[in-house]
This record gives structure tokens, sequence and C-alpha cells, in this order.
């Protein structure tokens, strides 16, 4: 059942212990989701788990392949993707430009099987698939860097689904967002489950508890607790942290 595991992972600046043998699991079809103070460790945690950072020890594994030393293009094509904040999106590209280049990266030979004639539909139909997946369908001629906050979100996500991934890593993915937006961007994540287990690092509380089916708690670069949102939301030991800190941002 386990898709993915962090095992022991330590990660040094100078004399910091950004993140300090930590464990996660990520379950098929599981929504995961990374909470901690900020400075906890969190972007440094995902750094490593997409392969822009290589820990000092510990293992990381998808699926049973070990990413450890892989390079960061290998993991995604090893079933690990990442949403970059929309710095991956071409701004002055459309959304269908933006998603036929990703679905040519990520093809390979699946395309190859309709020949060259026939190849071109097949990607446009692709790309959008993955338009309508993030409900981007009315927006698929439109110049991305002229599309709203939530939906440049929205196509980052469908850039990332284009790797068709395993586990999908979501870095923040409200931030910036109004309570609209959001509760989209929730509505979205909660559908995306179909497609891939997702480990989802998010400030807003409200959303975390709504969508996760496991929470783990990283403070000073180790796992305080993890458990059920329930489960955690009771732990004196997570609220003691959270006193205080929640309304910050
Ligand atoms: N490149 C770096 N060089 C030196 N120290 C770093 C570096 N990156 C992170 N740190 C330190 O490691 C610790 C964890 O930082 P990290 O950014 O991973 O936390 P975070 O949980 O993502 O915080 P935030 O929620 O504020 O983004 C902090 O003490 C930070 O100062």
């Amino acid at each position: 059942m386990t898709l993915f595991a962090a095992r022991g992972l330590v990660k040094r600046f100078g004399g910091v212990s950004a993140v300090d043998g930590v464990d996660i699991d990520v379950a098929d079809g599981e929504i995961h989701a990374l909470i901690g103070p900020n400075g906890a460790g969190k972007s440094t945690l995902v750094n490593l788990i997409s392969g822009l950072l290589r820990p000092d020890a510990g293992t990381l594994t998808l699926d049973g392949a070990d990413l450890t030393r892989m390079r960061a293009d290998r993991r995604v094509r090893a079933g690990l993707s990442r949403c970059f904040q929309v710095t991956s999106i071409f701004r002055d590209a459309t959304v269908r430009d933006n998603l036929l280049l990703a679905v040519q990266a990520h093809a390979g030979g699946h395309f190859r099987c309709f020949g060259v004639r026939d190849a071109e539909p097949a990607l446009r139909e692709a790309a959008f698939g993955l338009a309508r997946r993030v409900g981007l369908e009315a927006d698929f001629d439109r110049v991305a860097g002229a599309l709203p906050h939530g939906a440049q979100r929205k196509l980052d996500v469908a850039l990332a689904l284009a790797a068709r991934p395993r586990l999908l890593l979501l870095d923040e993915p409200m931030a910036g967002m109004g309570p609209d937006e959001s509760a989209r961007m929730i509505e979205l994540i909660a559908a995306l489950r179909r497609d891939a287990a997702i480990l989802l690092i998010e400030h807003d509380m409200d959303a975390v508890f709504q969508l996760a089916d496991r929470v783990s708690v990283l403070v000073y670069g180790r796992v305080l607790a993890a458990g059920t949102p329930a489960a955690i939301k009771a732990d004196p030991r997570v609220q003691s942290v959270y006193l205080g800190t929640e309304g910050e941002r």
C-alpha cells in the first residue's frame, strides 16, 4: 500500500539541521498533508523529495524504486511531479501551447502508436483533456499570463499532471488566493486523488483538515506527530506549537 517512503532524511546547512531524521509515508490514493510553523523545514524537505537538494543521510523510494540519488528530471519519469508555484508556466503562451509542450515533453513513445499524421490530434486531445481535468477548458486559447492567479495555479497543476505522476507534490497550492479561489482549488485537489497520491504542503489549516487523510507535523526539522486530521487537531503537542503561530499567515 505504501507508494512513497522517506526514511531518516537529513539535510544540514552549516550548523543548522533543517531536516533532521524525517520519516514520511504516502499510501496509494492518499492525500498526506505536511504542516509546520515557519522555518520548520518544509521547503527543504520538498526540495529533497523533488531532487533539487541532496540529503546528507536517508533514503527516498517511490513504488519500490530508489530515488535517493536520482536526478530531478529522472524522478519525474519515475512518477513524481511537483507544482512549482506557477514558475513553470510560459506566461506569453496560451494555455493550449503550455499544455501541448508539457504533453509532448512527457509523451515519450506514448503517441508513437498513432503514427505521424495522427499524432498531432492525439496530442491536442491530451492537452485539452488536461485543461478539462483542472477546469480550464474555457480558457484553452487564452494567454497564460493574462489568467487570474487561481487559474494560473490550476494550469501549473495541469502541467504537473502531464507527466502522469503516481505522486503529486503540491507546494502551497492555495498561496496568494482569496476565499473563492481557495475553495475551488480545494475541490480540484479533492478530485485529483483519482489521478495520483498527493503530498500537500499547505499553511491553510482549513484546507489541510478538509483534504488530508493523514497529516504530518514538522517542527525544527523533525516529525513531531503524524496521524489523522482529528488526531492531529486533538494532539496537545501540536496545539502548543500552533498557539500564537497559526494566525501569522
Ligand atoms: N539554503 C539554506 N542555507 C542555510 N540555511 C537554510 C537554507 N535553507 C533553509 N535554511 C534553514 O533551514 C531551516 C528550515 O527552513 P525551510 O525554509 O525549509 O523551512 P519552512 O518550513 O519551509 O519555512 P517557511 O514555512 O517559512 O517556508 C531554517 O532555519 C532556515 O533558515
